[in-house]
């Protein structure tokens, strides 16, 4: 893995990850494309590795696959190995990389295409925005190879499915197309074909344009607040929000606004 500071830093010495740098936007390419990107040992501890160690003027990420899939998820070469303890230290090291992603500092958006399937849809649903083109596919074949998602899917998924649905595809092995996984609120945009990474790239270019302070807001607490109970979550957000709005960030951004300095809010013509 690499990580350089100029325009872009090709692949570093394993090459699981192709990494590049385009100003505040890190891009973080699974690099398996031989193997439709199925996520081993190695591949999912340079992500861990990636997400910790984010340069600190870093203000999104995207992730996406080489090649014509996103990815076929675990890589199901390397689970012949490992008895029960070896299983549960499997998918509690996946948890912990994962969990780096979702609770990381800055947004993260999953660029998604062809094949999403298992680990890697478990993958992007620690994402915090994802975007599909038309060719993605999701499926849960873990049924198929006797196994059970290890990846925090169960944990995720229903969040952002619900669980009738997450029951659905892991009984029947039923498989979603990009528009379903939109209308299922699983991917907020579907693109044309050919511009999923470019238009999670233009997302993430406007993400990290926002105060870091709000970003750390919707990441961190917003989720928290979303299942807190209400008095809670009430208390929460007054907190956050004095946080933010005390900061100098906050008030240079409202002063230029006051100052018809900034751009207005205005709906796409
Ligand atoms: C239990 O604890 C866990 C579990 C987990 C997560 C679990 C899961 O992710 S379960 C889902 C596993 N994935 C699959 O079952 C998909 C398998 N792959 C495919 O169906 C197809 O390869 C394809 C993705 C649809 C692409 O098809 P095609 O374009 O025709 O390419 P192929 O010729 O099939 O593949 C090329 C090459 O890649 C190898 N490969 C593909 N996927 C995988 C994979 N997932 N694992 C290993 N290898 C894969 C394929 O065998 C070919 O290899 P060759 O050597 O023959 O060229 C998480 C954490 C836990 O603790």
């Amino acid at each position: 893995m690499t990580q350089g500071n100029a325009e872009t830093a090709d692949a570093g010495a394993s090459g699981l990850l192709r990494i590049e740098r385009a100003d505040r936007v890190l891009t973080v390419g699974l690099n398996r494309p031989a193997k439709r990107n199925a996520l081993n040992d190695g591949i999912i501890l340079e992500i861990g590795e990636c997400f910790a160690s984010l340069p600190e003027d870093i203000g999104a990420v995207v992730i996406h696959g080489i090649g014509d899939h996103f990815s076929s998820g675990l890589d199901l070469s390397e689970l012949q190995d490992h008895d029960a303890t070896g299983g549960l230290l499997h998918s509690q090291m996946w948890h912990r990389v994962f969990d780096r992603i979702q609770y990381s500092r800055v947004p993260v958006i999953a660029a998604l295409k062809g094949a999403v399937i298992g680990g890697g849809l478990e993958l992007a649903c620690a994402a915090h925005i994802r975007v599909a083109e038309p060719s993605t596919y999701f499926a849960l074949p873990e049924g198929q190879r006797g196994i059970f998602v290890g990846g925090g899917g169960s944990v995720r998924l229903p969040r952002l499915i619900g669980v009738a649905r997450m029951m659905d595809m892991m009984l029947t092995g039923r498989v979603y197309s990009a528009t379903e996984g939109a209308s299922y609120g699983f991917a907020q945009y579907v693109t044309e074909a050919g511009n999923g990474l470019g238009k999670a790239l233009e997302l993430a270019t406007k993400v990290a344009s926002n105060a870091p302070l709000t970003n750390f807001a919707v990441l961190q607490a917003l989720p928290m607040i979303a299942e807190a109970n209400p008095q809670a979550g009430l208390l929460m957000e007054s907190l956050m929000a004095t946080v933010a709005q005390s900061d100098k960030e906050a008030k240079r951004r409202i002063r230029e606004f006051l100052e018809h300095k900034t751009a207005k809010v205005k709906p796409k013509s």
